[in-house]
Parts: structure tokens; C-alpha cells; sequence
């Protein structure tokens, strides 16, 4: 079988993938002060800042050994900021910057399109009344060059044909029927060399067909609940090095059949609110 990770070495995409940019965002004020997913009830209050702090600090440790981190200041007030994969989604040098759907979160709209602006971003126009959590629910698949797009939970139903003529790619909508899964990067992960790691349960028949469709038998991961709810499709692929909060050892054994490294690094304070790896970062994706 191709070895994902030796394509990569060998591909152009490679070599930009380790100049890649990630943007994250120190969790200074981070903490559960609302409940907006399954993950937050029963947990106001709980996070352990300084734990939270040092479980942030070796993933971006663990990340800048591969990549540049960039970093958005944050701001009190807005304890989710930490989850830069809801600032947008990025592609090349244009920015669509969230609509969030959730209240709690709307403050934190300026603050990261602000950021996108000074780093010198194009503001891709978006529709007010369509609420869409960037890369949350949006997920760049490079080896099929298309992008999935979440909808259901957090991002509207129009979000993904929205994307589709904001972008002028490809856009697959893939319909979330499980709370504790409502953003499309809790339940799926694209991964290099066309491979797809996914909880099936969290999608409904039609987006389940659609990526059975997409994705050939090989290429296709699928993660059972127990992965799924230690959150390992909220990874994050490095050139094939795959950095996860937490996977079952057969999980782990199947990923390195695959050609894949996976890179356990426990967030357990940010699973609190509903987020891990991928959650806490975003890929400054080029075009
Ligand atoms: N799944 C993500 O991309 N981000 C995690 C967001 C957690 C936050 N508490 C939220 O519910 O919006």
C-alpha cells in the first residue's frame, strides 16, 4: 500500500507543509462559563488553569517542532478563543471569518477578523444570517481537493453551498446528527494520502453515503465510540504525523498500518468545553 507519510516526503506538498503556519491562542482566560455542547454540562467551573496552560503548551511545543506557530491575542471574556479552529477557514491568503451560532461566542467575530485583517488577509464576504464555524465544520481534504463542510448542529444547512461559491471549490455538505459531535472536527479527519478517519454514527444516511463515495474502503478509518469519545478524529496531520489527545492502541495500530505516526499529547482540561487538538489550532492552509 502507498505509505502516506513517504508521498508526502516526496511531495511539493511536503515541502510546504513544513513551512506551514498554525494559529493559536494562549488560553489565558480559558474555562467552562457556559453550557453550548453535550461536553460543557456539569462542567462550569471545573477547567484547572494551570493545568490547561501546560496541556497547551506541549501541543504548541509538539506543533512548532513541524510548523510556525502564530498566535492571536486573547481576551478576557471570551474563554473559547482558546478553539482558533472556529476563527474561520483559510485558503491561501483568503480568510471566511465565523458567523458563529452560538451567542456566547459572537464577541470573538471582530477579534479574530481583526487578526486576519493586520496579517493581511482577504475578508472573504459572508452572509450575516448564515451561521458558519470555520474550520470547526469545514475541512480541507487535499489529496481529493475538495473541502467537507459540517452543517446541522453549529453551521446552517446554506453554509456549505455558501462556502462552495465563496470559494469556487468543491464543497460535500456532510449533515451532524449527534450533539456531543456538532462540529464536523470532532467526528471526521481528513487525512494525507486520501485516507478519511470518521465516526460514522455522528452523520446522517445521505452524508455517510457521501463519503463512502468520496473515500474508497481502504482509504476509510472508521472510529468507533470509544476513540470517537476521547475525541481522536480531533487530530491534527502533520505530514503524516498525527497529533490526537488520546487513542486506543488499536487505533494506534491501525493508523501505523497506514503509513501513519500517531503523537498522543492528553488535553483533558479543553475536552471540558468540548475541544481538543484540532479544535485548539488552526491550519493556515495554502491554496
Ligand atoms: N470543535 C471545535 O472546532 N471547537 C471546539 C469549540 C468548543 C466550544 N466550547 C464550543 O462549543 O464552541
Amino acid at each position: 500500500m502507498t505509505k502516506p507519510l513517504a508521498m508526502a516526503q516526496n511531495s511539493g506538498v511536503a515541502r510546504r507543509d513544513a513551512r506551514q503556519r498554525i494559529l493559536m491562542c494562549a488560553p489565558d482566560d480559558f474555562d467552562v462559563r457556559y453550557v453550548i455542547n453535550p461536553w460543557m454540562a456539569d462542567q462550569i467551573g471545573k477547567a484547572t488553569r494551570s493545568l490547561a496552560r501546560a496541556q497547551w503548551e506541549t501541543l504548541r511545543r509538539t506543533l512548532a517542532r513541524t510548523v510556525d506557530i502564530e498566535l492571536v491575542t486573547p481576551a478576557a471574556g471570551l474563554p473559547d478563543m482558546v478553539f482558533t479552529a472556529n476563527a474561520g477557514f483559510t485558503l491561501g491568503d483568503t480568510v471566511v471569518v465565523s458567523r458563529f451560532s452560538a451567542e456566547e461566542r459572537r464577541a470573538e467575530e471582530p477579534l479574530f477578523r481583526a487578526h486576519f485583517a493586520a496579517q493581511g488577509f482577504n475578508l472573504a464576504p459572508w452572509p450575516q444570517d448564515i451561521a458558519f464555524e470555520g474550520a470547526g465544520d469545514a475541512l480541507i481534504d487535499r489529496a481529493q481537493k475538495l473541502v467537507w463542510c459540517g452543517y446541522g448542529m453549529r453551521s446552517d444547512a446554506a453554509a456549505p453551498q455558501t462556502l462552495e461559491a465563496v470559494l469556487e471549490r468543491r464543497v460535500i455538505g456532510l449533515r451532524l446528527i449527534d450533539p456531543r459531535f456538532y462540529h464536523l472536527d470532532t467526528c471526521f479527519c481528513p487525512l494525507a494520502g486520501g485516507f478519511v478517519m470518521y465516526h460514522p454514527p455522528a452523520f446522517d444516511a445521505e452524508s455517510r453515503a457521501a463519503i463512502e463515495r468520496e473515500t474508497p474502503p481502504e482509504k476509510r478509518i472508521e472510529i468507533g465510540e470509544d476513540d470517537a469519545s476521547r475525541f481522536a478524529c480531533n487530530a491534527v496531520d502533520l505530514c503524516g504525523e498525527i497529533v490526537m489527545n488520546d487513542a486506543s492502541p488499536a487505533l494506534q495500530n491501525r493508523l501505523r498500518a497506514a503509513g501513519f505516526a500517531p503523537l498522543l499529547t492528553p488535553l483533558g482540561e479543553f475536552m471540558k468545553a468540548g475541544g481538543s487538538a484540532k479544535c485548539l489550532t488552526l491550519k493556515l492552509v495554502e491554496a
